[in-house]
């Protein structure tokens, strides 16, 4: 897992009137904030001179042509904090693939706090400064925008072709949260916008023989501190005491953000309305509503997609292989639409 619990890994030097963040050999000056999570901050930054290149990796995953990076610095408090830090770190280092967001340098060290020595995880990403789907979402709903339909699934097939990478690996990975809150999004130039999947601290090996009622609750317990309730599959709400749970509760959490990169609220939270009530009710029950949505509406055939992946029934929900299959054969329905259109 290579974490470094050096105090001379990452730490800072005030110079010249700016904070600086050593990674390993890499300095950093910390720009602003761009984010903020449970326990963590992020941090916009850009790599300084300075640092020891003869020591850089020679052969680095990325290196930014303008020098800026996003760093989270996690603060460590108990054993459990570090496990969860020491899961993100080792997941990362599993996968390599576009649609994955790449940790590019990690260590986590030992600070004096208030009295005590505390741990601190410094982690270093590529950044991506349109931010995740869900701040774009909050934005467009706002303004009463929505994602074009053929976005719609180049978006949601960029998410997919990640997590396709996690769920054939061997052994098989869950993602546990996938939400549009943990897609990160580059709109750039490009026609499409460019969409990763990141936050690996609650991944984890995908498939789990339930045998016993303890075994159960425990998965259940799990769930409830690791996957976001309005994205958590009913398999996960209600753990059977004897099943095999597998990456297909992964499916469930796309099929609510299917319909949260159309709609930009997530399924059961909308159903349940401002009245609320039981989000686990409402998975277990499978029943959604739709939002009015765009106009033209999108095509009845995405709302059936979502509905394929919201099957509480597990035996009957699609593997990823089938969605990713699915969302071909949806593009090129649009792809045919469209020429059609323009023929006539
Ligand atoms: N590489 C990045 N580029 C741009 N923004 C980022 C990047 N990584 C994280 N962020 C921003 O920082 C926020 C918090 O990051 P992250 O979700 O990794 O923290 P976390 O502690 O795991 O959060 P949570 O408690 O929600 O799980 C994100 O929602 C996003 O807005």
């Amino acid at each position: 897992m290579g974490c470094s619990f050096s105090g001379l890994n990452a730490l800072y030097d005030v110079v010249s009137g700016g904070a600086d963040v050593w990674v390993n050999e890499r300095r950093f000056k910390i720009l602003k904030q761009i984010g903020e999570g449970g326990f963590a901050f992020v941090y916009l930054v850009k790599e300084q001179q300075g640092g020891h290149p003869a020591k850089l990796p020679k052969h680095p995953k990325y290196i930014a042509d303008d020098g800026l990076y996003a760093l989270k610095k996690v603060i460590i408090q108990t054993d459990e904090q570090l496990d969860l830090v020491q899961q993100e770190i080792h997941v990362s280092s599993l996968f390599n693939h576009p649609n994955l967001l790449p940790l590019l340098e990690h260590s986590i060290i030992s600070v004096k706090g208030e009295g005590a020595w505390i741990q601190e995880a410094y982690l270093l990403f590529p950044v991506y400064e349109d931010g995740t789907l869900v701040d774009n979402l909050n934005l467009m709903r706002t303004k009463k925008e929505y994602f074009p339909t053929l976005t719609v699934l180049q978006i949601f097939k960029q998410i997919c072709e990640g997590l396709k990478v996690m769920h054939t690996f061997d052994p098989p990975y869950a993602h546990n949260d996938v939400k549009p809150g943990n897609v990160l999004l580059s709109k750039g130039k490009e026609q499409s916008p460019l969409a990763v999947l990141m936050d690996f601290g609650s991944a984890a090996p995908a498939r789990k023989q339930l045998r016993s009622r303890s075994e159960a609750l425990a998965l259940q317990e799990w769930a409830a501190q690791h996957c976001s309730a309005p994205y958590r599959a009913p398999e996960l709400w209600d753990c059977p005491s004897v099943a095999d749970i597998d990456g297909r509760t992964d499916i469930w959490s796309l099929g609510c953000t299917l319909y949260a990169i159309m709609y930009g609220v997530s399924p059961f939270e909308y159903t349940l309305g401002e009245a609320g009530g039981s989000l686990q009710l409402a998975a277990m029950s499978g029943q959604v509503k739709w939002p009015s949505g765009p106009s033209p509406p999108y095509p009845d055939s995405l709302q059936k997609f979502v509905i394929w992946m919201l099957e509480p029934r597990v035996a009957l929900r699609p593997s990823i292989e089938d969605v990713l299959l699915h969302i071909e054969k949806l593009v090129a329905r649009l792809e045919t639409d469209s020429m059609n259109r323009n023929l006539l």
